[in-house]
């Protein structure tokens, strides 16, 4: 049975790596110099990540993958959303981001060999957990055989704040950052900052740049929401369930940008919000996807 999804250490004194054990780090080498951003490790086989991190002609050998237990390893594909299309809604929106998000293969298509390279799990490199499959069931401490996925979002999104964290790094450490997610009557109110974009100064209907994909965190009300730089692209939106940890977004876009260089403003804006693309939104493409990897969707 495939590794139990979202367990990691837990004792205070755990080095980050092992608390946030399915962070990684994917790196794009082009003429142009270094691209990064944060995925999250799923199965053996695939990351999770934003399809924004990519350009059209990024080719395998570009991408790497790097786990917290410092291995890199080699890329055979980057399978990005179809719908996903930056310039959908040129030249009025300059930049869309709708349905933001990539799986990314891991192995090497040059070697010989005909088993691919795999990701080694081990303390410090861990699979998260993914929405609807029956390691989320079972992380979620319900009956596998009558749980459905309506449950899993009835269970995970409740109606209102909802408690959810990502992971960035400062200085070479992994650190938590606490969010919560409005949903229900709040996400309006939340998803309206979206317009305090600059690149969306001139747009008056926020629904053109606000899909229903999106999970919509920041701000200052019920409480001060930690905010993403760009450099958290990519990354997973976690849940803590009673210790298990269950991913239901990916980070997509900020409006703020109170990083320079990584450097977290120390104070942040009631508009400070970012969007995450719901996992919830995506899943028959995810199934599609990872069919042959021992997730088993629900
Ligand atoms: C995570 C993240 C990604 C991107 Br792309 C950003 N850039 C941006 N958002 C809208 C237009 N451009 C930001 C900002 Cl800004 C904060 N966090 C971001």
């Amino acid at each position: 049975v495939m590794d139990m999804c979202g367990m990691a250490k837990q004792y205070n004194e755990a080095p980050h790596v092992e608390k946030n054990p399915w962070l990684a780090t994917i790196s794009v080498t082009r003429s142009s110099g270094l691209e990064k951003c944060k995925a999250a490790v799923i199965t053996p086989h695939f990351v999770l990540t934003a399809a924004h991190c990519f350009n059209i002609d990024d080719e395998a050998h570009q991408i790497k993958v790097l786990t917290n237990d410092g291995k890199r390893y080699a890329v055979t594909n980057v399978i990005s959303h179809p719908n996903y299309n930056v310039n959908a809604k040129k030249p009025k929106i300059a930049e869309f981001y709708d349905y933001d998000i990539a799986l990314v293969e891991i192995g090497d298509k040059n070697k010989r060999t005909i088993k691919k390279e795999k990701i080694e799990f081990n303390p410090k490199v861990r699979p998260i957990c993914i929405p609807c499959t029956e390691g989320t069931t079972r992380a979620l401490r319900k009956k596998v055989a009558q749980t459905t996925c309506d449950e899993h979002e009835a269970t995970l999104l409740k109606w209102g704040i909802v408690e959810a964290f990502f992971i960035t790094e400062e200085d070479n450490e992994l650190t938590r950052k606490d969010v919560t997610i409005k949903t229900g009557d709040q996400k309006p109110v939340c998803n309206r900052d979206a317009l305090k974009a600059p690149l969306y100064i001139n747009i008056t209907d926020v629904s053109e740049v606000v899909s229903d994909r999106f999970l919509c965190t920041g701000g200052t009300e019920p409480h001060v929401d930690a905010f993403t730089c760009k450099g958290d692209s990519g990354g997973p939106l976690v849940i803590n369930h009673r210790q298990r940890y269950i991913q239901v977004g990916v980070i997509s876009w900020g409006v703020a940008n109170l990083c320079i260089n990584m450097n977290r403003a120390s104070m942040t804006k009631s508009y400070a919000r970012d969007f995450h693309t719901n996992l919830f939104k995506v899943l028959p493409w995810l199934e599609s996807r990872l069919k042959d990897e021992g997730l088993s969707f629900l």
